[in-house]
């Protein structure tokens, strides 16, 4: 007996990276929307070409796909006890896969084999051109920035890695998020980069166009095209090679005196930090948080706390540090200055161009309600994320270390070191952490690494040990 699709859908997205829903029985998966995606033909015959849109490649035919294949893109309601999650897939049918897809594959429905056709280039190139095009099609709207050249020649790649998102990269050119679990409302992520692109900043990658669609009776971001940084190396890799080198030198090495030093690019880093902070200050309102919100702000942060307990119980025994962090914080008597931030602020979300620290991913903590990731905060909880991840990346590479207890001192060094260069940079961009600034970004520092602990219960488990080790460092 053949499975229906959604039967398919529900046995293959347990095992995708970017389903959230890990480790709960799925009562009900629907498809809530399917809009089919003509391949057949050159996006011209899609839309007429809108006044703004600039496609530099208009003689350019993209080969057609085969003739057997169709592609629908679904939004699907996945429930799982109380909690109902939409996703977005781009399904493809083929009355049989060829060897190339046959990892993607989904199972055979009465329309052919279906598989997860954002890994198919034959049928990606409708997302791009229909950017370039401005098109509708169905539900879904494909828009583009005003002035942007799109060049609809070049093929899709999915990107690899840990990603809580599926990103397309075509050529060396356009890097496009398809944004997985959806949730209704325009993604601070467009919101952000257009409005530092408009002003100009060198901070981010160009933005190039959008998808979106009516998702609960909301305008919803669907997907994201920015410029492809080809050349850029991440700044979570970059950090390893320099803890990895240290951690090779002989004995008795100070981090200083180590080929792979890190501190001078933590340094421009923070600097970068900062100047992307007043950029956001003059694009975005800000605010400032009386002390009966700071007060409910550590109340926040002791709930915070109280879950992640609930679901790692382990993370008890180190909790005393946090309680009196938020204790501390709750006690502060002057406003504290609130604007638009980043929000989930780490290593792996900046990279290193010849000549700049670009930022990306400005969602905020995945997980967290849209109104909370677009909220006014203090952008101290930006520097609070750095100094943890210089924190991770000293530390990760002990967990099957041999001599990980001699090394430990080595990457107590390698973080402060970082930490402290990351701070002075801030400070030399124009940022300031003083006064009650220490005690927030001590209380922010543990809050993170409460939301880390969880983040790796459940997704790493063998990472867990870092963010448990961050409740026993001292107060730094
Ligand atoms: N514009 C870009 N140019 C080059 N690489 C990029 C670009 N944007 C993202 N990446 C790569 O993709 C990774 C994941 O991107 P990110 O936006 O953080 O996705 P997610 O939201 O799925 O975590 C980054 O760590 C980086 O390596
Ligand atoms: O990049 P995302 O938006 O998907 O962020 C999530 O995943 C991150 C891991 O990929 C996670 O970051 C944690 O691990 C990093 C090392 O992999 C480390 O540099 C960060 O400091 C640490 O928080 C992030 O918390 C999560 O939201």
């Amino acid at each position: 007996m053949r499975h229906t699709l959604e039967e398919l859908l529900a046995g293959w997205i347990t095992h995708q990276r970017w389903f959230a829903g890990k480790g709960r029985a799925i009562a009900e998966l629907a498809i809530e929307a399917g809009t089919p995606l003509p391949l057949r033909g050159p996006a011209e015959s899609l839309h007429s070409d809108v006044a703004g849109s600039s496609r530099t490649t208009d003689d350019t035919v993209r080969p057609p796909a085969s003739d057997d294949v169709s592609v629908r893109h679904l939004v699907i309601t996945v429930r799982q006890e109380s909690q109902t999650d939409r996703y977005q897939l781009l399904v493809g049918f083929r009355p049989r896969l060829p060897q190339r897809l046959r990892h993607v594959a989904i199972g055979e429905t009465e329309d052919g084999f279906a598989y997860d056709a954002v890994h198919d280039a034959e049928v990606t190139g409708i997302l791009l051109s229909s950017i370039a095009d401005g098109a509708d099609l169905g539900g879904l709207r494909f828009r583009h920035m005003p002035g942007a050249e799109i060049d609809t020649s070049p093929r899709s790649l999915v990107l690899g890695g840990e990603q809580s998102n599926t990103s397309l990269v075509f050529g060396d050119a356009y890097i496009c998020k398809m944004f997985r679990k959806l949730v209704p409302g325009v993604n601070p992520e467009l919101e952000v980069v257009s409005a530092l692109a408009e002003r100009g900043s060198p901070n981010i990658a160009r933005p190039y166009g959008w998808i979106e669609a009516d998702v609960a009776g909301e305008n919803t971001t669907l997907a994201f095209a920015q410029e492809f940084l080809p050349t850029a190396s991440d700044g979570w890799a970059l950090a390893l090679t320099s803890v990895r080198d240290l951690y090779g030198s002989p004995q008795g090495t100070a981090a200083a005196d180590v080929g792979g030093d890190f501190a001078s690019e933590s340094h421009r880093l923070g600097m970068a930090t900062a100047h992307l902070h007043q950029q956001l200050a003059t694009a975005f309102p800000t605010g400032t948080v009386e002390p009966p919100d700071i007060k409910r702000m550590a109340e926040g942060f002791r709930r915070r706390l109280e879950a992640a307990i609930e679901e790692v119980p382990e993370l008890a025994g180190h909790a005393e540090a946090a309680h009196e962090a938020f204790d501390r914080l709750a006690d502060v008597d002057r406003p504290i200055t609130v604007q638009r931030v980043h929000g989930d602020y780490h290593l792996g979300q900046v990279m290193r161009t010849f000549s700049e620290w670009i930022v990306l991913d400005f969602e905020g903590e995945p997980g967290q309600p849209l109104s909370e990731r677009r909220a006014l905060d203090t952008p101290v909880r930006d520097v609070a994320g750095m100094l943890r991840s210089f924190d991770y990346a000293a530390r990760h590479l002990l967990s099957d270390h041999p001599d990980a207890k001699s090394l430990e001192p080595r990457a107590a060094e390698w973080a402060g070191r970082n930490r402290a260069a990351f701070i002075e940079g801030y400070s030399a961009g124009g940022g300031h952490i003083r006064g009650d600034d220490a005690v927030l970004l001590r209380a922010l520092e543990l809050s993170k690494a409460a939301y880390e602990v969880i983040y790796e219960a459940r997704n790493r488990p063998t990472w867990l040990p870092i963010p448990l080790a961050a409740f026993t460092l001292d107060d730094r």
